[in-house]
Protein backbone atom coordinates (compact mmCIF):
# COMPACT_ATOMS: atom_id res chain seq x y z
CA UNK A 1 0.00 0.00 0.00
CA UNK A 2 0.95 3.44 -0.69
CA UNK A 3 1.82 5.96 1.94
CA UNK A 4 -0.99 8.05 3.31
CA UNK A 5 -1.26 11.21 0.23
CA UNK A 6 -2.42 14.42 1.36
CA UNK A 7 -2.50 17.97 -0.09
CA UNK A 8 -0.77 20.04 2.49
CA UNK A 9 2.77 20.39 2.35
CA UNK A 10 4.95 18.59 5.08
CA UNK A 11 8.50 17.79 5.10
CA UNK A 12 8.08 14.03 2.91
CA UNK A 13 6.23 16.12 0.06
CA UNK A 14 8.27 15.50 -2.84
CA UNK A 15 6.74 17.65 -5.04
CA UNK A 16 4.51 21.43 -3.62
CA UNK A 17 3.57 23.26 -6.03
CA UNK A 18 2.58 26.84 -4.09
CA UNK A 19 -0.09 29.20 -5.77
CA UNK A 20 1.37 28.65 -9.39
CA UNK A 21 -0.42 31.17 -11.97
CA UNK A 22 -0.02 31.28 -16.03
CA UNK A 23 -1.47 33.16 -18.86
CA UNK A 24 -0.92 32.68 -22.59
CA UNK A 25 -1.78 36.19 -23.86
CA UNK A 26 -5.14 37.14 -22.27
CA UNK A 27 -5.90 33.55 -21.77
CA UNK A 28 -5.73 32.75 -17.90
CA UNK A 29 -5.00 28.90 -17.94
CA UNK A 30 -3.87 28.38 -14.33
CA UNK A 31 -5.28 30.82 -11.64
CA UNK A 32 -3.19 29.89 -8.08
CA UNK A 33 -2.86 26.26 -8.17
CA UNK A 34 -1.69 24.75 -4.93
CA UNK A 35 -0.99 21.14 -4.80
CA UNK A 36 1.62 19.23 -2.54
CA UNK A 37 2.97 15.27 -3.28
CA UNK A 38 4.06 12.85 -0.56
CA UNK A 39 6.99 10.93 -2.08
CA UNK A 40 6.27 7.47 -3.95
CA UNK A 41 2.37 8.02 -4.25
CA UNK A 42 0.52 8.21 -7.37
CA UNK A 43 -1.28 11.16 -8.42
CA UNK A 44 -4.02 12.33 -11.10
CA UNK A 45 -5.02 15.47 -12.39
CA UNK A 46 -8.13 14.91 -13.72
CA UNK A 47 -10.29 17.86 -15.40
CA UNK A 48 -12.41 18.27 -18.77
CA UNK A 49 -10.23 19.19 -22.08
CA UNK A 50 -8.75 22.65 -21.92
CA UNK A 51 -8.95 22.71 -17.75
CA UNK A 52 -4.92 23.30 -17.63
CA UNK A 53 -3.73 19.95 -16.85
CA UNK A 54 -1.31 19.59 -19.36
CA UNK A 55 0.50 23.08 -18.56
CA UNK A 56 0.44 22.58 -14.74
CA UNK A 57 2.47 19.31 -15.96
CA UNK A 58 4.72 21.27 -18.12
CA UNK A 59 5.41 23.91 -15.55
CA UNK A 60 6.70 21.08 -13.26
CA UNK A 61 8.38 19.21 -15.87
CA UNK A 62 10.09 22.89 -16.56
CA UNK A 63 8.96 22.85 -20.37
CA UNK A 64 7.32 26.26 -19.05
CA UNK A 65 7.88 28.80 -16.05
CA UNK A 66 5.29 30.02 -13.82
CA UNK A 67 3.78 33.43 -13.96
CA UNK A 68 3.59 33.52 -10.17
CA UNK A 69 3.69 30.97 -7.52
CA UNK A 70 6.72 28.86 -6.93
CA UNK A 71 7.76 24.84 -7.91
CA UNK A 72 9.71 22.98 -4.96
CA UNK A 73 11.08 19.35 -5.83
CA UNK A 74 12.92 17.28 -3.39
CA UNK A 75 13.05 20.46 -1.34
CA UNK A 76 14.43 22.32 -3.72
CA UNK A 77 12.85 25.34 -5.31
CA UNK A 78 12.68 24.65 -8.97
CA UNK A 79 10.44 28.04 -10.21
CA UNK A 80 9.51 30.71 -9.04
CA UNK A 81 11.37 33.86 -6.88
CA UNK A 82 13.69 34.28 -9.10
CA UNK A 83 14.43 30.62 -9.08
CA UNK A 84 15.06 28.44 -12.27
CA UNK A 85 15.88 24.91 -13.09
CA UNK A 86 15.81 24.09 -16.21
CA UNK A 87 14.17 21.10 -17.19
CA UNK A 88 16.95 18.29 -17.88
CA UNK A 89 18.06 19.30 -14.25
CA UNK A 90 14.93 18.72 -12.53
CA UNK A 91 15.07 15.11 -12.32
CA UNK A 92 11.66 14.49 -14.02
CA UNK A 93 10.72 11.70 -16.45
CA UNK A 94 8.11 13.06 -19.32
CA UNK A 95 5.59 10.52 -20.97
CA UNK A 96 3.38 12.48 -23.75
CA UNK A 97 0.50 11.56 -25.08
CA UNK A 98 1.46 9.65 -28.02
CA UNK A 99 4.44 8.16 -26.92
CA UNK A 100 6.56 10.40 -29.36
CA UNK A 101 9.38 7.30 -29.85
CA UNK A 102 11.85 7.96 -32.58
CA UNK A 103 10.91 6.37 -35.15
CA UNK A 104 14.08 6.07 -36.96
CA UNK A 105 16.00 4.36 -34.12
CA UNK A 106 15.43 1.21 -32.65
CA UNK A 107 13.27 0.43 -29.78
CA UNK A 108 17.18 -0.29 -27.81
CA UNK A 109 18.82 2.57 -29.18
CA UNK A 110 15.35 4.74 -28.21
CA UNK A 111 15.75 3.16 -24.58
CA UNK A 112 19.32 4.40 -24.47
CA UNK A 113 18.90 7.54 -25.51
CA UNK A 114 17.87 8.41 -21.68
CA UNK A 115 20.64 6.29 -20.14
CA UNK A 116 23.60 8.22 -18.35
CA UNK A 117 26.61 7.99 -20.91
CA UNK A 118 28.96 7.74 -17.94
CA UNK A 119 27.01 5.52 -15.69
CA UNK A 120 26.78 2.84 -18.68
CA UNK A 121 29.97 2.85 -20.93
CA UNK A 122 30.06 0.21 -23.35
CA UNK A 123 27.69 -2.15 -25.90
CA UNK A 124 27.43 -5.04 -23.17
CA UNK A 125 26.78 -2.64 -19.65
CA UNK A 126 24.16 -0.38 -22.15
CA UNK A 127 22.55 -3.82 -24.16
CA UNK A 128 22.09 -4.94 -20.44
CA UNK A 129 20.53 -1.61 -18.73
CA UNK A 130 17.87 -1.84 -22.14
CA UNK A 131 17.15 -5.39 -21.61
CA UNK A 132 16.24 -4.82 -17.57
CA UNK A 133 14.00 -1.98 -18.65
CA UNK A 134 11.90 -3.88 -21.24
CA UNK A 135 11.53 -6.42 -18.04
CA UNK A 136 10.30 -3.63 -16.02
CA UNK A 137 7.76 -2.83 -18.43
CA UNK A 138 7.13 -6.56 -19.42
CA UNK A 139 8.43 -6.66 -23.01
CA UNK A 140 11.06 -9.71 -24.12
CA UNK A 141 14.85 -8.54 -24.47
CA UNK A 142 14.13 -9.42 -28.07
CA UNK A 143 12.15 -5.76 -28.12
CA UNK A 144 15.36 -3.99 -28.37
CA UNK A 145 15.80 -4.86 -32.18
CA UNK A 146 12.23 -3.92 -33.39
CA UNK A 147 11.69 -0.69 -34.91
CA UNK A 148 8.78 1.45 -33.13
CA UNK A 149 6.09 1.01 -35.87
CA UNK A 150 6.12 -2.86 -35.66
CA UNK A 151 4.94 -2.36 -32.08
CA UNK A 152 1.44 -1.83 -30.98
CA UNK A 153 0.33 1.21 -29.56
CA UNK A 154 0.63 -0.37 -25.83
CA UNK A 155 3.98 -1.78 -26.25
CA UNK A 156 5.21 1.64 -27.87
CA UNK A 157 3.58 3.40 -24.40
CA UNK A 158 5.45 1.14 -22.20
CA UNK A 159 8.39 1.63 -24.68
CA UNK A 160 8.23 5.29 -23.71
CA UNK A 161 7.48 4.59 -20.47
CA UNK A 162 11.53 2.18 -20.44
CA UNK A 163 12.77 5.40 -21.88
CA UNK A 164 11.63 7.70 -19.58
CA UNK A 165 12.49 5.05 -16.49
CA UNK A 166 16.45 5.26 -17.98
CA UNK A 167 17.19 8.55 -17.07
CA UNK A 168 16.30 6.96 -13.23
CA UNK A 169 13.70 9.98 -12.58
CA UNK A 170 12.66 10.46 -9.13
CA UNK A 171 9.04 12.05 -10.55
CA UNK A 172 6.90 10.88 -13.19
CA UNK A 173 4.87 12.64 -15.49
CA UNK A 174 2.50 10.71 -17.38
CA UNK A 175 0.10 13.30 -19.79
CA UNK A 176 -2.88 10.91 -21.20
CA UNK A 177 -0.70 8.29 -22.08
CA UNK A 178 -3.77 5.83 -22.51
CA UNK A 179 -5.79 7.74 -24.26
CA UNK A 180 -4.84 6.76 -27.46
CA UNK A 181 -4.99 2.58 -26.99
CA UNK A 182 -8.31 0.87 -27.43
CA UNK A 183 -10.24 -0.26 -24.08
CA UNK A 184 -8.90 -3.34 -23.30
CA UNK A 185 -5.25 -2.49 -24.14
CA UNK A 186 -6.01 0.88 -22.33
CA UNK A 187 -6.55 -1.25 -19.21
CA UNK A 188 -3.77 -3.55 -19.64
CA UNK A 189 -0.94 -0.98 -20.32
CA UNK A 190 -2.60 1.22 -17.39
CA UNK A 191 -2.18 -1.42 -14.81
CA UNK A 192 1.30 -2.65 -16.24
CA UNK A 193 2.51 0.67 -16.08
CA UNK A 194 1.32 1.41 -12.66
CA UNK A 195 3.11 -1.94 -11.36
CA UNK A 196 6.48 -0.79 -12.77
CA UNK A 197 6.19 2.88 -11.19
CA UNK A 198 4.87 1.42 -8.11
CA UNK A 199 7.75 -1.20 -8.23
CA UNK A 200 10.56 1.09 -8.79
CA UNK A 201 9.14 3.84 -6.28
CA UNK A 202 8.84 6.77 -8.89
CA UNK A 203 6.38 9.48 -7.42
CA UNK A 204 4.06 9.99 -10.46
CA UNK A 205 2.04 12.32 -11.72
CA UNK A 206 -1.10 11.39 -14.54
CA UNK A 207 -3.12 13.88 -16.31
CA UNK A 208 -6.06 12.59 -17.61
CA UNK A 209 -9.72 13.51 -18.79
CA UNK A 210 -11.09 9.78 -18.08
CA UNK A 211 -12.71 9.86 -14.61
CA UNK A 212 -13.10 6.35 -13.97
CA UNK A 213 -8.93 5.96 -15.16
CA UNK A 214 -7.91 8.50 -12.62
CA UNK A 215 -10.12 7.22 -9.56
CA UNK A 216 -8.26 3.95 -10.65
CA UNK A 217 -5.06 4.44 -11.09
CA UNK A 218 -4.42 6.97 -8.40
CA UNK A 219 -3.75 7.61 -4.39
CA UNK A 220 -4.58 10.79 -4.89
CA UNK A 221 -6.84 12.63 -7.02
CA UNK A 222 -7.01 16.39 -7.83
CA UNK A 223 -9.97 17.51 -10.32
CA UNK A 224 -8.99 20.43 -11.97
CA UNK A 225 -11.17 22.74 -13.26
CA UNK A 226 -11.07 26.31 -15.38
CA UNK A 227 -7.56 26.28 -13.99
CA UNK A 228 -8.14 25.39 -10.60
CA UNK A 229 -8.42 22.28 -8.07
CA UNK A 230 -11.91 22.03 -7.22
CA UNK A 231 -10.87 19.61 -4.78
CA UNK A 232 -7.66 17.19 -3.57
CA UNK A 233 -8.30 13.91 -2.00
CA UNK A 234 -8.42 10.02 -2.56
CA UNK A 235 -10.26 8.59 -4.88
CA UNK A 236 -12.98 7.27 -2.70
CA UNK A 237 -13.63 10.57 -1.09
CA UNK A 238 -13.93 12.53 -3.91
CA UNK A 239 -16.22 10.13 -5.90
CA UNK A 240 -18.19 9.76 -2.49
CA UNK A 241 -18.15 13.53 -1.41
CA UNK A 242 -17.69 15.40 -3.62
CA UNK A 243 -16.91 19.24 -2.75
CA UNK A 244 -19.77 20.67 -5.54
CA UNK A 245 -22.62 19.91 -7.74
CA UNK A 246 -19.81 20.32 -10.73
CA UNK A 247 -17.09 18.02 -9.05
CA UNK A 248 -19.72 15.04 -8.32
CA UNK A 249 -21.23 15.00 -12.01
CA UNK A 250 -18.00 15.46 -13.80
CA UNK A 251 -16.66 12.13 -11.58
CA UNK A 252 -19.33 10.02 -12.16
CA UNK A 253 -23.06 9.53 -12.95
CA UNK A 254 -24.58 11.33 -10.06
CA UNK A 255 -28.40 11.50 -9.15
CA UNK A 256 -29.39 14.93 -7.84
CA UNK A 257 -32.68 15.39 -6.38
CA UNK A 258 -34.20 18.53 -4.33
CA UNK A 259 -34.56 18.02 -0.62
CA UNK A 260 -35.17 19.36 2.74
CA UNK A 261 -32.07 19.47 4.97
CA UNK A 262 -33.13 19.24 8.79
CA UNK A 263 -29.69 18.55 11.05
CA UNK A 264 -28.10 15.76 8.81
CA UNK A 265 -31.29 14.50 7.23
CA UNK A 266 -32.31 15.34 4.15
CA UNK A 267 -36.01 14.81 2.93
CA UNK A 268 -36.86 13.73 -0.78
CA UNK A 269 -38.54 11.87 -3.08
CA UNK A 270 -36.68 8.92 -2.25
CA UNK A 271 -37.59 9.36 1.80
CA UNK A 272 -35.33 10.16 4.19
CA UNK A 273 -31.59 10.05 3.26
CA UNK A 274 -28.50 10.35 5.95
CA UNK A 275 -26.51 13.31 5.37
CA UNK A 276 -22.54 13.09 6.25
CA UNK A 277 -21.33 16.50 8.06
CA UNK A 278 -23.98 18.49 6.03
CA UNK A 279 -22.59 21.98 5.55
CA UNK A 280 -25.73 23.51 4.74
CA UNK A 281 -29.46 23.43 5.69
CA UNK A 282 -32.97 23.66 4.35
CA UNK A 283 -33.61 23.71 0.30
CA UNK A 284 -30.99 21.66 -1.06
CA UNK A 285 -29.78 19.60 -4.03
CA UNK A 286 -29.17 16.07 -2.74
CA UNK A 287 -26.77 14.04 -4.51
CA UNK A 288 -26.84 10.07 -4.83
CA UNK A 289 -24.74 7.89 -6.91
CA UNK A 290 -27.22 5.71 -8.84
CA UNK A 291 -25.11 2.77 -7.52
CA UNK A 292 -26.80 3.32 -3.73
CA UNK A 293 -30.57 3.02 -5.09
CA UNK A 294 -31.40 -0.44 -5.30
CA UNK A 295 -33.90 -2.84 -6.58
CA UNK A 296 -36.00 -4.71 -3.95
CA UNK A 297 -38.70 -7.31 -3.64
CA UNK A 298 -40.14 -5.13 -0.66
CA UNK A 299 -38.93 -1.21 -0.82
CA UNK A 300 -40.90 1.55 0.28
CA UNK A 301 -39.91 3.84 -1.99
CA UNK A 302 -42.18 3.10 -5.44
CA UNK A 303 -40.98 3.97 -8.97
CA UNK A 304 -42.38 3.59 -12.68
CA UNK A 305 -39.65 3.03 -15.45
CA UNK A 306 -40.10 5.10 -18.24
CA UNK A 307 -36.71 3.86 -20.32
CA UNK A 308 -34.05 1.80 -20.14
CA UNK A 309 -30.53 0.92 -21.76
CA UNK A 310 -28.69 -1.71 -22.30
CA UNK A 311 -24.98 -1.73 -22.11
CA UNK A 312 -24.49 -5.18 -21.56
CA UNK A 313 -23.54 -5.87 -18.20
CA UNK A 314 -25.77 -3.49 -17.08
CA UNK A 315 -28.90 -1.84 -17.72
CA UNK A 316 -29.46 2.06 -16.64
CA UNK A 317 -33.43 2.22 -15.37
CA UNK A 318 -35.20 5.80 -15.92
CA UNK A 319 -38.13 5.92 -13.36
CA UNK A 320 -40.62 8.32 -12.31
CA UNK A 321 -40.66 8.36 -8.38
CA UNK A 322 -44.11 8.19 -6.92
CA UNK A 323 -46.09 9.93 -4.56
CA UNK A 324 -45.71 8.61 -1.22
CA UNK A 325 -48.48 10.24 1.26
CA UNK A 326 -45.49 11.82 3.50
CA UNK A 327 -47.21 15.26 2.52
CA UNK A 328 -44.18 16.73 0.27
CA UNK A 329 -45.92 16.16 -2.99
CA UNK A 330 -43.87 19.06 -4.08
CA UNK A 331 -40.68 16.67 -4.16
CA UNK A 332 -42.88 14.10 -5.65
CA UNK A 333 -42.55 13.11 -9.30
CA UNK A 334 -39.36 13.69 -10.20
CA UNK A 335 -37.18 10.75 -12.50
CA UNK A 336 -33.74 9.24 -11.70
CA UNK A 337 -31.46 6.95 -13.57
CA UNK A 338 -29.95 4.50 -11.35
CA UNK A 339 -27.98 0.93 -12.95
CA UNK A 340 -28.88 -2.15 -12.31
CA UNK A 341 -27.17 -5.68 -13.79
CA UNK A 342 -30.55 -7.77 -14.61
CA UNK A 343 -31.84 -6.41 -17.62
CA UNK A 344 -34.85 -8.02 -17.73
CA UNK A 345 -36.11 -6.75 -13.96
CA UNK A 346 -37.09 -3.26 -15.44
CA UNK A 347 -39.21 -3.27 -18.64
CA UNK A 348 -40.92 0.27 -19.23
CA UNK A 349 -43.97 0.47 -17.80
CA UNK A 350 -43.66 -2.02 -14.85
CA UNK A 351 -43.73 -0.76 -11.40
CA UNK A 352 -40.26 -1.17 -8.89
CA UNK A 353 -39.38 -0.59 -5.41
CA UNK A 354 -36.20 1.10 -4.49
CA UNK A 355 -34.07 1.11 -1.19
CA UNK A 356 -30.94 3.69 -0.68
CA UNK A 357 -27.98 2.45 0.27
CA UNK A 358 -25.74 4.77 2.42
CA UNK A 359 -25.51 8.56 2.91
CA UNK A 360 -26.14 11.01 -0.01
CA UNK A 361 -23.94 14.80 -0.16
CA UNK A 362 -26.01 18.06 0.24
CA UNK A 363 -24.92 20.96 -1.76
CA UNK A 364 -26.71 24.94 -1.64
CA UNK A 365 -29.90 24.78 -3.92
N1 LIG B 1 1.61 27.51 -25.53
C1 LIG B 1 0.36 27.94 -25.48
N2 LIG B 1 0.01 29.10 -26.06
C2 LIG B 1 -1.25 29.56 -26.01
N3 LIG B 1 -2.26 28.94 -25.39
C3 LIG B 1 -1.99 27.78 -24.78
C4 LIG B 1 -0.68 27.21 -24.79
N4 LIG B 1 -0.72 26.05 -24.09
C5 LIG B 1 -1.99 25.89 -23.67
N5 LIG B 1 -2.76 26.92 -24.06
C6 LIG B 1 -4.20 27.09 -23.76
O1 LIG B 1 -4.37 26.83 -22.39
C7 LIG B 1 -5.60 26.19 -22.14
C8 LIG B 1 -5.37 24.94 -21.31
O2 LIG B 1 -4.62 24.01 -22.07
P1 LIG B 1 -4.09 22.65 -21.47
O3 LIG B 1 -3.48 21.89 -22.59
O4 LIG B 1 -3.25 22.89 -20.27
O5 LIG B 1 -5.44 21.96 -21.00
P2 LIG B 1 -5.76 20.45 -20.70
O6 LIG B 1 -6.61 20.45 -19.49
O7 LIG B 1 -4.50 19.66 -20.65
O8 LIG B 1 -6.61 20.06 -21.94
P3 LIG B 1 -6.61 18.71 -22.83
O9 LIG B 1 -7.19 17.65 -21.95
O10 LIG B 1 -7.51 19.08 -23.97
O11 LIG B 1 -5.19 18.47 -23.25
C9 LIG B 1 -6.22 25.92 -23.50
O12 LIG B 1 -7.19 26.92 -23.74
C10 LIG B 1 -5.05 26.06 -24.45
O13 LIG B 1 -5.49 26.50 -25.71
Amino acid sequence: MSPASADTPTPDSHLIIDKVTKSFGDTEVLRGVSLSVHRGITTAIVGPSGSGKTTLLRLIAGFEAPDSGTITLAGERVAGEGRWIPAHRRNVGYVAQDGALFPHLSVGQNIAFGLDKKKFAGRAAVDARVAGLLEMVSLEPGYARRRPDELSGGQQQRVALARALAREPELMLLDEPFSALDAGLRVATRKAVARTLAEAGVTTILVTHDQGEALSFADQVAVMRRGELAQIGNPFVVYTRPSDRETAEFLGDAVILDADLQGSLATCALGGIPVRRPTCQGKVHLMLRPEQIRIVPDGQIKGTVLETDFFGPEITVRLRLHPDGRGSSDLDGETITIRHWNATLAKPGSELSLRVIGEGVAFPA
